[in-house]
């Protein structure tokens, strides 16, 4: 049997297929990609399995058809297709928000379904691609559990003051508070960090920096600070989002007469690297751009570098000094420049990386500092998809007659 496991992201949509031995996960056997999804994006479909070469192509997007609706049934089409796809026992999907009430892995229903997407609100980019997934895979698959996974819930163990707006209770009490985000990245680079570092179990820092962004410094293995909040907008600056904003920017712009459909625009889809530079979200392009000399693309890093910076200096404080920093997603595994900028300027921190293993650390795990450094440093390749397996694998042997 295997577990299918599904991300989509706010640009792409991941798919691996991973093995049970025994009730335990196994490396994925088939993975893909679709990338470009967002909107004015150039759709691109790419998968391997692990006993064959790569795939890669255009994807067809049916005129009147959504970029997401298109991948997620050329994926469809493509697992019933391939040659010697093992059957499977249930799909584990990535739902960024689970709230306040959703912090551990859930078999979906009709019921869980209403309730998750009351959040459709506060992850624009994502809660509704991931509800429209796990609606078209129930009704593809209606004997296969569907299982939710959350971003939110490795950040369930964080502490008041850390989750806590400095709000009236009478706010408060609508659950408006930081919830975090990036829980399965985090989690998986938990484990590896657990497995590979002595000093794993101590004060770490966990930069995920992809197309959305966001650090998370944790203490014994469990979440005890992090820069995304109620939504996926706080924080870090991403590709499209601005990551902290004064809300008295927001204030001004509402008294310029901005609605609410042109702020979330502005919010969501308009601002970061995208907006910064006028050029892309893409990083790729930004460096390429740069070194071809465009001001406004090497401002657009620059800016994303120092926010990196700032935050982290800010999570070391909630940490009260830091053993361990790792770099994971799109842009922390491999854009070793920005690892090497971020890392100069946390020097003070007694930060020191070498500057060749920092250029190819590999595709393992791999620690890049130098042996007089007091902090460790290390570049995580994430995988969200095993995280998620191993959530609906416990499901599956935990509770094996639950209704899906
Ligand atoms: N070699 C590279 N150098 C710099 N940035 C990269 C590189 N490869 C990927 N990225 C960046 O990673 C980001 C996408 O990260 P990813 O984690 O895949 O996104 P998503 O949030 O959609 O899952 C993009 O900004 C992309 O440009
Ligand atoms: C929560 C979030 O921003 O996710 P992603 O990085 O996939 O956009
Ligand atoms: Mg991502």
């Amino acid at each position: 049997m295997t577990i299918l496991a599904v991300n989509a992201g706010s640009s792409s949509l991941k798919f691996s297929l991973h093995p049970l031995a025994d009730g335990q996960v196994q490396p994925h056997v088939l993975s893909g990609n679709f990338q470009g999804l967002e909107p004015g994006g150039s759709p691109q479909m790419g998968w391997q399995q692990q006993s064959g070469g790569k795939h890669q192509g255009a994807l067809d997007v049916p005129e009147g058809a959504s970029s997401f609706a298109a991948a997620l049934d050329a994926l469809r089409t493509l697992l019933r297709e391939l040659p010697d796809v093992p059957p499977f026992a249930a799909v584990a999907h990535r739902v960024v928000h689970g709230g306040g009430e959703f912090t551990a892995s859930v078999r979906v229903d009709d019921d869980v379904l209403a309730r998750l997407a009351r959040y459709e609100s506060l992850a624009p980019l994502h809660q509704p691609h991931n509800l429209e997934g796990i609606r078209r895979f129930r009704a593809a698959f209606p004997e296969l559990p569907q299982i939710a996974c959350f971003d939110t819930a490795f950040h369930a163990t964080m502490p008041e003051v850390n989750y806590a707006f400095a709000l009236p209770p009478e706010v408060t009490a609508q659950g408006v508070r930081r919830y975090g985000f990036h829980g399965l990245s985090y989690q998986y680079i938990m484990g590896e960090l657990l497995a590979r570092s002595a000093r794993g179990a101590g004060r770490v820092l966990m930069a995920h920096l992809g197309n959305g962004a966001s650090l998370c410094a944790a203490q014994a293995g469990q979440s005890v600070a992090t820069t995304m909040g109620f939504s996926a907008l706080d924080g870090l600056m991403m590709g499209t989002r601005a990551g902290a904003l004064d809300p008295g920017v927001l204030l001004y712009l509402l008294e310029q007469g901005w609605t609410h459909d042109r702020l979330e625009a502005l919010l969501y889809k308009q601002s970061g690297l995208l907006g910064v530079s006028g050029v892309s979200a893409d990083m790729r392009r930004l460096r390429a751009a740069a070194a071809l000399g465009s001001q406004d693309a090497d401002r657009a890093i620059r800016l994303f570098t120092q926010r990196v910076v700032r935050q982290s200096g800010a999570l070391a404080a909630c940490l009260q000094g830091l053993d361990v920093l790792a770099f994971s997603g799109g842009i922390g595994e491999n854009d070793a420049q920005l690892r090497q900028d971020v890392c100069e300027q946390l020097h003070w921190l007694g930060l020191h990386i070498d500057l060749e293993r920092n250029r190819d650390p590999g595709r393992q795990a791999c620690a890049i500092h130098t042996p007089d450094s007091r902090i460790e440093v290390w570049v995580v390749p994430t995988d969200e998809g095993r995280v998620a397996a191993r959530e609906a694998a416990a499901l599956l042997r935990d509770a094996p007659a639950a209704g899906g």
